[in-house]
């Protein structure tokens, strides 16, 4: 057994000590060869950080406002699906360690606890996250429950026309988790003995023919906010803000969709950069670190979503492992803000980081 984690990484090994083989693959796994997988921990990697010196850093001010709700600091947690896998609670310990932690949870669709189930748990402020089904009345029902029991805002992911290949949940013919908010909704025939049952639950359910125009129809069934999780490039950044969404979350899905898609960090300023500030950006994927949340910022996001090492945190140690996991991350950032002169989140400025495509002097 593993000593005592001091840092979120080492909440991977006790995840694999404690979960099944099958739950640790479909968690920890990516797409295909996984190089996206590599390449979202290493893309921060070749980002180094241009500290400032005698700066008053005795108070650091990690707190920040993500449309209009005052958080701690700028982490937030990432829809992911069937937190029950990992911890017998599920979302429900998710969602009181993200209330302890001040910060944000998106609740996936794929959750083994309820909308309301999570809703009722705690006073976390909750967004949630949406697929557009070939069942729309199903996706729109999904939307009224997330209003009415109090989620803030639909984070729509929209990189997942289908399951990417994820080679070890078809090897381990992974199981299709049982997803509590479509309970008494829909019945899907995942018999097969072939693969993994998710992909094929996934690929039943899923509108593959959804198109830009489509993000009207979601605006005119809510009035909560509406963020598109999944855009990659400035083609799509342009459109997004076209479409007329409230923001844009640069996302790879956590290299679970297309191998060889683009390091998250990497696309940022590109994204950042064809918002022209209309909207806010946040990034996910491989943020490991709070030198990463600091990078990230300093690219241009006003936040960053952490999946697994919150999955790795709830399979080691329940709600504990959450609140752990979440504070670590606090806690970097902090030192990392105080050790390069930036006593608040506005002070992280681009000029705070140098990409290998910097023109900066003395670059090895
Ligand atoms: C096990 C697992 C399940 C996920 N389920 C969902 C989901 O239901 N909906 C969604 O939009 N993204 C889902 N994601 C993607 C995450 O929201 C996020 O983009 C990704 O985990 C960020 O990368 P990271 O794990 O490196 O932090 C999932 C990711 C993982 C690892
Ligand atoms: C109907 C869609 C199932 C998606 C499964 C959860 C997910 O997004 C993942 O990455 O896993």
């Amino acid at each position: 057994m593993a000593s005592e984690p001091v840092n979120v990484n080492d909440f991977e090994e006790l995840a694999r000590f404690a979960l099944p083989k099958m739950y640790y693959d479909f968690y920890a796994g990516g797409a295909e060869d996984e190089c996206t997988l590599r390449e979202n921990i290493q893309a921060f990697y070749r980002i180094t950080i241009r500290p400032r010196v005698l700066v008053d850093v005795s108070q650091i001010d990690m707190s920040t406002t993500i449309l209009g709700h005052h958080i701690s600091a700028p982490i937030l947690v990432a829809p992911t699906a069937a937190h029950k896998l990992a911890f017998h609670e599920g979302e429900l310990a998710t969602a009181r360690a993200a209330a302890a932690a001040k910060t944000i949870m998106v609740l996936s669709y794929s959750s083994t606890c309820s909308i309301e189930e999570v809703a009722s748990s705690c006073n976390a402020i909750r967004f949630f996250q949406l697929y557009i089904f070939k069942r729309r009345d199903i996706s729109a029902l999904l939307v009224q429950r997330a209003e009415r029991f109090g989620y803030k805002a639909i984070i729509l992911t929209v990189d997942t026309p289908r399951l990417g290949r994820r080679e070890a949940d078809i090897k381990n013919k992974m199981i299709a988790p049982p997803v509590k908010n479509l309970e008494g909704l829909i019945t899907i025939d995942v018999n097969t003995d072939q693969g993994s049952k998710l992909e094929t639950y996934a690929n039943e359910m899923l509108d593959a023919s959804l198109r830009w125009e489509d993000i009207g129809w979601l605006r005119s069934i809510t009035t909560l906010p509406i963020l598109i999780k999944g855009v990659l490039t400035h083609e799509d950044a342009t459109k997004a803000v076209e479409a007329g969404v409230d923001g844009i979350i640069v996302s790879n899905h956590g290299a679970r969709q297309l191998d060889f898609a683009p390091a998250t960090v990497s696309v940022l300023e590109e994204v950042v950069h064809a918002v022209k500030g209309k909207i806010p950006v946040l990034l996910d994927g491989g943020v490991r670190r709070g030198t990463d949340v600091f990078k990230a910022l300093a690219l241009g996001a006003l936040a960053v979503l952490i999946g697994r090492p919150v999955l790795f945190g709830l399979a080691a140690k329940g709600e504990e492992g959450v609140r752990n996991v979440l504070e670590m991350l606090k806690n970097e950032l902090e030192t990392t803000m105080a050790l390069s002169g930036c006593p608040c989140i506005k002070d992280i400025t681009r000029s705070h980081v140098r990409t290998r495509y910097d023109n900066l002097p003395s670059m090895l």
